[in-house]
C-alpha cells in the first residue's frame, strides 16, 4: 500500500465499556500508540497501514476512563523512524507518558540524547514482515551496543522465528522487552511448544522482560479470550518481576476484530489474580524500566 491511497482505517472501539476491574493508583498502560494527527504528523511513505487520527487527547481520555495513571507510548510502524508524533504526545502528557522510539540504526549520539530528553527510554526492533520492509540484525546490534545506561531494546517478532532470532537476542547487551510474548499460539496452552520456547528464552537471562498483552491478537476464539488467560496466567506467576501490561490501543490492524478496551482491562485479574501480582505488573515493573528516575509507585507528576 502507498500512503495517500485508500481509505483511512479505524481499529479502535468508539465507546469502550468501563472495566469492572479497577487498576491500582499509579497503574501504567505500558503498550499503546498514537496515530498522527496526520495534518501535523504525516505517516511514513513506507507505512503498511493508513489509520485515522488517534492522537494524545484520545489516548489520555482512554487512560482516565480505564483508571490508569501513565502510558508508555510505542512508536507505531505507520510513522516509520520519525518519532515526532510520539514525542508530541509525551510532551503533552504532563510527565505521565514515556516512550519507545523507532530509529534509523545510524542515529547519532546527539539524536539519542535528544530522544532521552523527550522521554524515550528504548528503541524498538520490529521483525514483522507485514509491518516493515527490512530488519537488519547486524545494524540493530550495533545500535544496541551504543545505547545509554537505563535504556533497553523492545523486540517484536512472531513465535515461528524465535529460534532464528536467538543468537541476535543473546548478543544484545542491554535489557530486552518482548512485545506480546513473541506472539505464541495460545491454543497450545501453557505447556505448548511456543510457551516452552519462550520460557527457555526468559530463563537464559534475568534481564528479559515481556508484555502479557494482546488477547485480541493472540486468541482466535475471541472474547472472553479463555485460551489466552489459560496460557498466560502461569507465565505471569512464574516471572512476576519481569512482566508488563498494556492495552495496545489504538489496536493497529485490528479493524476486523476491534476489542473493547474495558474488556481488555478485565483480563488483568485473570492473568494476575493477586493484588501483589497486579501491583508488580502494572506499577513496579514498568516504573523500573521507564521511570527509573522516580520513586516506584505513588502519584504521577502533575497530579
Ligand atoms: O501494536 C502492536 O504492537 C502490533 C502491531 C502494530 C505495530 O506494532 C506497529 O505498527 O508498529 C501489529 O501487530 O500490527
Amino acid at each position: 500500500m502507498t500512503v495517500g491511497q485508500g481509505e483511512r482505517i479505524k481499529s479502535w472501539h468508539h465507546a469502550p465499556s468501563r472495566p469492572r476491574y479497577t487498576p491500582p493508583p499509579g497503574a501504567v498502560d505500558a503498550h499503546c500508540h498514537v496515530f498522527g494527527p496526520m495534518a501535523a504528523f504525516p505517516f511514513s511513505a513506507k507505512a503498511k497501514y493508513l489509520p485515522q487520527d488517534a492522537g494524545p487527547e484520545a489516548l489520555f481520555a482512554l487512560r482516565d476512563h480505564l483508571g490508569f495513571t501513565r502510558n508508555v507510548i510505542v512508536q507505531a510502524s505507520c510513522h516509520g523512524t520519525d518519532n515526532a508524533a510520539t514525542l508530541d504526545a509525551i510532551r503533552r502528557s504532563d510527565g505521565r507518558a514515556r516512550g519507545v522510539a523507532v530509529v534509523d540504526p545510524a542515529i547519532s549520539r546527539e539524536e539519542l540524547v535528544a530522544l532521552h530528553e523527550g522521554g524515550m527510554r528504548a528503541v524498538r526492533f520490529n521483525f514483522l514482515k507485514r509491518l516493515v520492509d527490512d530488519a537488519p540484525k547486524d545494524r540493530f546490534l550495533d545500535l544496541a551496543k551504543r545505547l545509554a545506561d537505563g535504556w533497553h531494546v523492545v523486540i517484536y517478532f512472531e513465535a515461528d522465528i524465535l529460534a532464528e532470532l536467538r543468537p541476535f537476542i543473546d548478543a544484545i547487551p542491554v535489557p530486552v522487552v518482548i512485545d506480546h510474548m513473541g506472539r505464541p499460539d495460545v491454543r497450545q496452552g501453557p505447556d505448548g511448544a511456543d510457551m516452552v520456547a519462550f520460557r527457555r528464552l526468559l530463563d537464559s537471562r534475568d534481564d528479559i522482560w515481556f508484555k502479557a498483552t494482546c488477547p485480541d491478537r493472540l486468541d482466535p476464539h475471541g472474547s472472553p479470550w479463555d485460551d489466552f488467560a489459560g496460557a498466560v496466567a502461569p507465565l505471569v506467576a512464574d516471572y512476576e518481576d519481569r512482566v508488563l501490561w498494556g492495552t495496545d490501543w489504538p489496536h493497529p490492524n485490528m479493524q476486523d476484530a476491534i476489542p473493547d478496551d474495558g474488556h481488555l482491562v478485565d483480563m488483568i485479574p485473570r492473568i494476575a489474580p493477586t493484588a501483589m501480582l497486579q501491583r508488580k505488573m502494572l506499577i513496579d515493573n514498568p516504573m523500573r524500566l521507564y521511570w527509573a528516575d522516580e520513586a516506584v509507585g505513588g502519584e504521577a507528576p502533575g497530579k
